[in-house]
């Protein structure tokens, strides 16, 4: 069996890796000249354990072929589609690329009938898009079966999450048939699977999505009572999720840093203005936001409690074994921190390099790394020369191991260690009756 893949991100290539573990050959339709180049020369472009070399090797194989568009004369035989769904600017989902891939198949309708294929839905979309397109793109939807099938994975375990997903669901409308190749696929792979409406399909991406933001509010949060009486937010939190009766899974449970990546703070936006648009109160939902941005407040108080002049970062990526930059919390940190001025910081990442960035990443990093008083590195040793203060954002062990018998003070935002907000009142104040920081001030002072 041959499989088309629409976009060659995260999602896109982590599933063309995967499909060729299972044995299928690959062609993946990217829109980016550049992707599509480093692919033909043999290099991927993102880092996620596993992928680069099982495609590589398929590429050398003629396995994995890479093309802007498909060819009527070389279909697959099922397409997933994992273009991007960023937010647009009122935090709803911006659908141009699905759009965009939607219409390219509608004009191969007849040839892909006759081929049989299959089209797959994996990007993340709001409840009743399948419903919209249908209606839009009735002719293709008629004579092609088209499914939505929420993808699970999570970005530096990926390929890991694709073989062992927590749930497979297959969202179909009413009238449409059982994709059946795609069926075929999980067969091989050996997962149980339920075929849903939908709406219910695409509603439950949201819904967990939007839990694991809720839990890691809820964690954090606690946490900042927990410490506020002199207590132990972690160990307070890895009681409570050894409770599995009633406590949950142990996931995204445990304070640390605030959420981030591209897919949590898109989502929670996501949800706030479905509700909107439908009228609905939901304000339990709707403060995720709202908590994760406190949060964000109580890292910089704590960090700005040590009067830090030189800080060393480690971490950079929205968090360990990617090298995601996309909405990290590193970077938000970095941002405010950057906005009182007198801070200098050297920032160090395993993964993100400006040499292999690409797309909105390499736009990301090239928009960071040009603030005045940053430096970058990829050796630890080097970030941490000179600094007076360390901060760590990962939970990668190498980070403890390095910084093991330093002496100046840590703050271990992933493990919560070294939080403390002692001393920023006084510390606020000098810095703001000194001018610094003044766009921010109300963001910071809780
Ligand atoms: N990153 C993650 O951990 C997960 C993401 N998702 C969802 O999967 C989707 C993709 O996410 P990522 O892989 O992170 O995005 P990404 O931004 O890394 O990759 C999307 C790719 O699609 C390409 N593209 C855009 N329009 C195209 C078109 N018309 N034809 C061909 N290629 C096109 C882009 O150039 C880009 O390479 C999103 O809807 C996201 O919400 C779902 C589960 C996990
Ligand atoms: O729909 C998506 O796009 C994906 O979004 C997230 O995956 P991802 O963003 O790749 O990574 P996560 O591990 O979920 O991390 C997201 C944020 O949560 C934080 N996190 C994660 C886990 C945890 O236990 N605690 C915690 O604070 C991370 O540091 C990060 O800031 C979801 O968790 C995946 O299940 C989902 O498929």
């Amino acid at each position: 069996m041959k499989i088309g893949i629409f976009g060659l991100g995260y999602v896109g290539l982590t599933t063309g890796a995967c499909m060729l573990r299972s044995g299928f050959d690959v062609i993946g339709y990217e829109i980016s000249d550049i992707k599509r180049k480093e692919l033909a020369s043999g290099r991927v472009p993102l880092c996620e354990p596993g992928v680069g070399p099982v495609v590589i090797a398929g590429i050398s194989e003629g396995r994995f072929r890479v093309a802007d568009h498909p060819s009527k004369d070389d279909l697959p035989d099922v397409f997933f589609i994992s273009v991007g769904t960023p937010s647009d600017d009122r935090g709803g989902t911006n659908l141009k690329a699905v759009n965009s891939v939607f219409s390219t198949l509608a004009d191969m309708r007849s040839d892909l009938a006759l081929k049989g294929s299959e089209i797959v839905l994996r990007s993340t979309v709001p409840p009743g898009t399948l419903e919209v397109f249908a209606r839009k793109f009735e002719a293709l939807f008629r004579v092609v079966p088209v499914a939505f099938y929420p993808e699970f994975l999570r970005e530096g375990t990926a390929i890991k999450d694709f073989e062992n997903p927590p749930q497979t669901v297959v969202g179909k409308l009413a009238n449409s048939p059982n994709p059946t190749k795609l069926i075929s696929i999980f067969e091989h792979l050996d997962f149980e699977y339920r075929v849903v409406d939908a709406v219910s399909a695409e509603t439950l991406k949201f819904a967990c999505n939007g839990f694991h933001a809720l839990k890691i509010c809820f964690a954090n949060e606690l946490g900042r009572i927990v410490s506020s009486f002199g207590g132990n937010p972690r160990e307070v939190m890895e009681l409570f999720v050894k409770d599995t009766q009633l406590n949950i899974s142990p996931r995204y449970l445990l304070p640390g840093a605030p959420f981030g990546g591209s897919c949590l703070p898109k989502e929670t936006r996501s949800l706030r203005n479905l509700s909107a648009s439908r009228g609905l109160q939901t304000p339990t939902i709707c403060s995720c936001e709202e908590s994760n941005q406190s949060h964000f407040s109580y890292v910089i108080d704590c960090i700005l409690a040590l009067n830090p002049k030189r800080l060393a970062i480690l971490g950079l990526a929205f968090k360990k074994d990617t090298d995601d930059i996309r909405e990290s919390p590193t970077v938000e940190i970095l941002y405010r921190l950057a906005a009182y001025g007198g801070i200098e910081f050297s920032v160090h990442d395993y993964l993100v390099r400006p040499e292999t960035a690409f797309g909105v990443n390499q736009r990301l990093l090239d928009k960071l790394i040009s603030l005045p008083k940053i430096s970058f590195s990829n050796r630890v040793g080097e970030v941490l020369e000179g600094a007076d203060t360390i901060l760590i954002m990962h939970t990668d062990k190498r980070y403890e191991l390095v910084t093991r018998n330093l002496e100046c003070p840590i703050i271990d935002v992933a493990r919560w260690e070294g939080m403390s907000r002692a001393n920023t009142v006084g510390i606020l104040e000098s810095r703001r009756s000194s001018g610094a920081g003044v766009g921010i001030a109300n963001k910071v002072s809780m």
